[in-house]
């Protein structure tokens, strides 16, 4: 397929680059396609001869989005909007990334795609934002929902960790926010393997995030013994990390309705996390 990027340095643009296989991959960055101008978005869809649509930008700073929500609803909500409405238009399928920070974080069962959603903080709105709007647009979609994304490319909760690690012995991390770590790649394995089975029939709102589910605290001890560094992790409570956006505290996604409609498996975020500490070390 010929399949139309948005998106060229964040993390899963990245991997859906090196991971194209057989599809023919055109990726734009910023300097292309300007997220926070929706129409010229859409324009660049009307034009192209793609056979899918892939968004993987967003406004991803969840803290600074508290101070700019207005700017990540365009980029993550009417932007997303406005290319799922020239899909609609050119009849192409449109497959949109979102997070687990649509949902409150109450309670401990895993979250499934139709549960109520209701974010906690700016970031969370403006990606549920992009969610409706993906939705109300009618054509064929997939708006997969993932969690806690990790690769060896850009920001990330394990690259920030081994910084961290260089000139601390011991760490202190949040052990009650529990979630499922997904590598960067296995959600454009994931993505590739989706867009040839979109249609009319086939599509909606999906969950994707690594098993098992774990603290952050505990995965950044992984981290650390997979990396062979001794760096001690404490356990704390959410109350003695204050960020300015909350987080939510349940972040388990049930994820098996894809497996059941695509065939795709949901992967071990332990056997991804060598694979990117190797690519961190080559
Ligand atoms: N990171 C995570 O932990 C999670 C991410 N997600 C979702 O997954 C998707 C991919 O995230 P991820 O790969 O981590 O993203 P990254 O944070 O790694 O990268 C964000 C990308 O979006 C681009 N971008 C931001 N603003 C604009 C803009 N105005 N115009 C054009 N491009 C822009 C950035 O470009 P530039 O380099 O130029 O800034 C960058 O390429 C997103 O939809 C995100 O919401 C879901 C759950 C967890
Ligand atoms: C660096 C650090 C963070 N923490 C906590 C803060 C926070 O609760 C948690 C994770 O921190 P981060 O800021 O890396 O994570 P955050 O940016 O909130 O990650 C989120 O990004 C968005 C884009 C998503 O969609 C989510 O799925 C999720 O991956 O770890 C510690 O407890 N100790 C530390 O030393």
């Amino acid at each position: 397929m010929k399949l139309l990027v948005f998106g060229k340095t964040g993390q899963v643009a990245r991997e859906l680059i090196l991971q194209g296989g057989a599809h023919e991959i055109m990726a734009l960055g910023r300097d292309q396609a300007d997220l926070s101008d929706s129409e010229a978005c859409a324009a660049i869809i009307a034009q192209s001869d793609a056979d899918a649509v892939i968004n993987a930008a967003a406004y991803t700073a969840v803290d600074k989005a508290e101070e700019e929500e207005a700017l990540a609803t365009i980029i993550n909500g009417d932007t997303p909007g406005a290319m799922a409405r020239a899909c609609a238009v050119k009849g192409i399928p449109f497959l949109h990334v979102s997070t687990d920070y649509v949902f409150d974080g109450e309670g401990e069962k895993p979250w499934s795609p139709n549960d109520p959603v209701a974010p906690q903080n700016a970031y969370g709105r403006s990606k549920l934002a992009g969610e409706e709007a993906v939705r109300a647009a009618g054509g064929a979609h997939l708006i997969l929902r993932t969690s806690w994304v990790f690769s060896a490319h850009g920001n990330n909760f394990v690259k920030t960790m081994l910084r961290l690690s260089e000139t601390r012995d011991q760490l202190t991390v949040v052990a009650d926010q529990i979630g499922g770590p997904t590598a960067a790649r296995d959600i454009a394995k994931a993505l590739l393997a989706i867009a040839p089975q979109l249609g009319a029939r086939k599509g909606g709102t999906f969950h994707f995030a690594g098993h098992p589910a774990v603290s952050w605290a505990d995965f950044a001890r992984e981290i650390f013994e997979k990396s062979g560094r001794d760096t001690q992790v404490a356990d704390i409570p959410t109350s003695d990390y204050p960020t300015p956006a909350k987080r939510p505290l349940n972040s388990r996604m049930e994820c098996s309705d894809l497996t059941k409609d695509f065939d795709v498996d949901i992967p071990d975020w332990r056997e991804a996390l060598d694979e990117v500490l190797r690519d961190l070390e080559a």
